[in-house]
């Protein structure tokens, strides 16, 4: 059905670790018409004017981790801003996993200098400031490290092999620390907890829990 254009879509943002399964729980969703899906840019991040970001910043962090994490915000706020035709919208991670998950963890690893840390914050800042970013539920995958670990090796992203499960448990921790602690307060969505240590063929269910969180929500949308 089409949206009239001056309600928003009801916006989901799809968290979790690297591994955790949000492109697969986002495609679950592929076949519904009402919904919007906004994957990862990763193939953006692999090709800026033929420049590979993620293998840069993948094997040489200090040097390219602020350029890259910059990348990523830019191409995050496109997609919030993007104009959605549907009631619902659903994005792959967001500004917040960008700023509370990511270059968090890139300043208190000291991967990036305190000065590089301190202008992705005032963008970070300014964008919370003078930009609405509409967002009406976080679906957090939450997964251990040690499963998320074995299949970031599985799935061989080739940018990702070097990865260490030291930055896994930390990125679970900064996860943690936003979507359960709650410990940030400019996105004050709910929180649907789905546990994503499941394997696909168990996943079905946790999904089939959010479907129905989604879905009734979109149409509280539609019919406001
Ligand atoms: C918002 C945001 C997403 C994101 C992904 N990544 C990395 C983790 C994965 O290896 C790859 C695809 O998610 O990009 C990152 O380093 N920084 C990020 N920031």
């Amino acid at each position: 059905c089409a949206m009239a254009m001056n309600t928003k879509p009801f916006t989901v943002f799809v968290e979790g670790n690297i591994g955790s399964g949000k492109t697969t729980f986002l495609e679950h969703f592929r076949r519904f018409e009402d919904i919007t899906l906004l994957t990862e840019p990763v193939e953006e991040w692999r090709n800026l004017k033929g420049w590979n970001l993620l293998d840069l910043m993948y094997k040489d962090t200090a040097k390219w981790a602020m350029t890259f994490q910059s990348y990523v915000s830019l191409t995050m706020l496109e997609m919030h801003q993007r104009p959605t035709p549907t009631p619902v919208k659903l994005m792959e991670r967001s500004l917040y996993s960008a700023r509370h998950c990511f270059v968090e963890h890139m300043m208190r690893s000291g991967t990036i200098h305190p000065a590089e840390f301190a202008v992705l914050d005032e963008w970070f800042k300014f964008i919370m400031n003078h930009i609405h970013i509409d967002a009406d539920l976080i679906v957090y995958l939450k997964t251990t490290p040690s499963v998320v670990y074995e299949r970031i090796k599985k799935r061989a992203r080739s940018e990702e092999q070097c990865v260490p499960l030291s930055y896994i448990e930390e990125l679970h921790k900064l996860h943690e620390d936003w979507l359960i602690n709650r410990q940030h307060a400019e996105c004050p969505a709910p929180v649907l907890v789905l546990d994503a240590d499941l394997d696909l063929s168990q996943i079905t269910e946790e999904y089939k829990k959010s479907e129905h969180q989604i879905l009734r929500k979109a149409v509280d949308v539609v019919m406001r």
